[in-house]
């Protein structure tokens, strides 16, 4: 195995109108080829802020970080991830293969190869035959899917993903979820995924990111060996109640330490 992301003290403060906003403090973290890796925690702890430093999207105040080996802008313009967001965010006036191929027709991709990979893209996600719709005619999680499909079309070594299955329901998310795995295994791409939902966490991840707020910073990092074959019944098993439990407990004792921190500053 080999580091993908490395980060070192980073740190991440906004200057805003009502004064700095310490986002993120004293990150450590790193994240090795083809691992699946979710952070946690509670709102504005920083979640999305680390996603977007990682992505080239925000720039830290401090400290280290690289990105396959190389900054973050380097990665960027070598394509090194695809990026799916908390909403599908797809053109409504082009269709799903229209939006699929739109990062292909950027870098320039030939019309055949682009068509073969959105065809093989749409059949990883399941919506093969959807290719004419529009986005308007797919339900949300189809419209998630066929993102996901958006983002993986120039075959990126990482996907970044913030959310993505955050506004859909329990069932459809269940089933996204265990699509997602499938996707994983079968595309060996890093994965780093943002979410509130600890089983979802506990179900997908080889390691749990726990973080916690004001500044955001890293309370915990668990093991998630619950190994490749995991049917959604893994949920009621022994083991996956201990994850769960660790991180419950490491998203409390985040929290029971935030709320200290009037008094002891
Ligand atoms: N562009 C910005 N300018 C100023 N402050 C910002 C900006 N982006 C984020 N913040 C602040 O930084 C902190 C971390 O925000 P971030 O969105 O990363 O948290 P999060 O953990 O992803 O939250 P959520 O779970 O609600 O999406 C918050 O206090 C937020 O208000």
């Amino acid at each position: 195995m080999n580091a993908v992301i490395e980060a070192k003290g980073l740190n991440l403060t906004f200057e805003t109108n009502d004064g700095p906003v310490h986002a993120l403090s004293n990150i450590d973290l790193t994240i090795e080829n083809g691992e699946f890796v979710s952070l946690i925690g509670p709102s504005g702890c920083g979640k999305t802020t680390l996603l977007r430093v990682i992505a080239d999207l925000e720039q830290p105040t401090g400290g280290t970080i690289l990105v396959n080996g190389v900054t973050p802008e380097e990665a960027r313009l070598s394509r090194a991830y695809g990026y799916v967001f908390q909403a599908a965010a797809l053109y409504p006036w082009r269709t799903i293969s229209g939006n699929i191929s739109l990062p292909l027709e950027v870098m320039g991709i030939a019309r055949s190869e682009r068509k073969a990979r959105i065809e093989s893209n749409l059949e990883l996600v399941n919506l093969s035959g959807f290719e004419k719709k529009f986005p308007w005619q797919l339900s949300g999680g189809m419209q998630q899917r066929a993102s996901i499909a958006r983002a993986l079309s120039f075959d990126p070594d990482m996907l970044l993903m913030d959310e993505p299955f955050g506004a859909l329901d329990e069932i459809v998310r269940d089933h996204l979820n265990e699509q997602l795995l499938k996707l994983w295994a079968q595309t060996q791409k890093t994965v780093v995924f943002v979410t509130h939902s600890i089983p979802e966490a506990v179900f997908l991840s080889t390691k749990i990111v726990v973080m916690s707020p004001r500044p955001g910073r890293i309370h915990e990092i668990i093991d998630c060996d619950l190994g490749a074959d995991r049917p959604l019944d893994i949920r009621e098993t022994p083991k996956f109640l201990e994850i769960a439990h660790r991180v419950r407990e490491g998203l409390r004792l985040g929290h029971s330490y935030d709320d200290r921190e009037p008094a002891e500053s």
